[in-house]
């Protein structure tokens, strides 16, 4: 597939990467309250991942792949997007909410815990987060991988501070999505127990009003393989939605400023589904692929 990347990476100033992700999360954690579940010897592996890419042997943009952000809202299409970027682009697409996901189905010790945060649509513990992702990084580093699409991380001030201490971000994507949109997506989202496929099942038809412009977005209904094994994530009810809403919204202003103060921030408003948003987020993002763009609608 020819892909044709023309982002011009921007980076943090070199003295950033001086900054271990120990100290940060020293710094960070040592005001945090007696209830802290820190676990030095796992959590500063996301700072020895890192570092190991970091300055002096931290490569130039040509060296590696991209390393983006993905914010936006529940529900405004973060996976999808960060997915097929992924597969465009070769990096691997990771997100926070699928690593706590894993953790909360298993029978580690976090389990019960995490089930009863994500379920209440709370976050969870900056600590707890970063561990998860520093086993993931790890796991990748020993795939190989390099780069990666971040879906869902940063969500605090406190996770953007620590991930900008230890490695470069290029892009911050900032997704945007109509407000009355946002519940109704969540609400028809499914998910193949099977394969895991996602797929959505809300047809979601906002007119033209007051000067907004309308949107459409069809549904997207699994194949027959998928239709008798779909099930719904235990947060998708409407007062665990609503409640995600309110915490994403309270605390993804400071995270968003934080970007936008170093000018990684790029705002994308979809404009619909999936036909008509990805061409314009691959024109936005500056990424030729004419096959892909063709085949949009697939
Ligand atoms: N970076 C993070 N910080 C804290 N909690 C997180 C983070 N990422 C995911 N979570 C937890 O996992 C849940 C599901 O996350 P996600 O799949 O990203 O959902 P959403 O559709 O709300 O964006 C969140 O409601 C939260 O409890």
């Amino acid at each position: 597939m020819a892909v044709l990347l023309k982002l011009t990476a921007r980076r943090s100033s070199a003295s950033t990467a001086s900054k271990s992700f120990s100290s940060y999360l020293c710094r960070g954690f040592s005001t945090s309250s007696s209830s802290s579940t820190l676990n030095p010897e796992t959590d500063l592996k996301l700072g020895s991942l890192f570092s190991r890419n970091s300055l002096p042997l931290r490569p130039e943009p040509k060296d590696r792949n991209v390393q983006w952000v993905f914010l936006g809202c529940p529900g405004v299409g973060k996976g999808t997007y960060a997915s097929r970027l992924s597969s465009l682009l070769g990096v691997p697409h990771i997100a926070t909410g699928d690593l706590v996901r894993e953790e909360l189905n298993s029978s580690g010790p976090l389990s019960s815990q995490l089930k009863e945060i994500v379920n209440q649509g709370k976050l969870v513990s900056d600590e707890i987060i970063i561990s998860l992702l520093s086993k993931r990084l790890e796991a990748g580093e020993a795939k190989g991988e390099s780069g990666f699409i971040l879906d869902g991380f940063p969500r605090t001030i406190r996770q953007a501070e620590i991930l900008e201490g230890v490695t470069d971000i290029d892009l911050v994507l900032n997704l945007r999505l109509r407000e009355e949109a946002l519940l109704a997506k969540c609400l028809g989202r499914r998910i193949c127990s099977e394969c895991g496929a996602n797929y959505n099942i809300a047809c979601i038809d906002i007119k033209a009003e007051n000067g907004k412009p309308g949107i459409y977005m069809a549904p997207l209904p699994p194949p027959p393989h998928c239709a008798t094994k779909l099930i719904q994530r235990a947060d998708d009810t409407e007062e665990v939605v609503k409640n995600r809403l309110r915490i994403y919204n309270e605390m993804s202003q400071p995270v968003e400023d934080f970007y936008r103060q170093r000018g990684k921030l790029l705002e994308f408003e979809l404009p619909g589904g999936i036909p008509e948003s990805w061409p314009k987020l691959l024109e936005a993002l500056n990424i030729d692929d004419h096959e892909d763009k063709k085949s949009a609608a697939a």
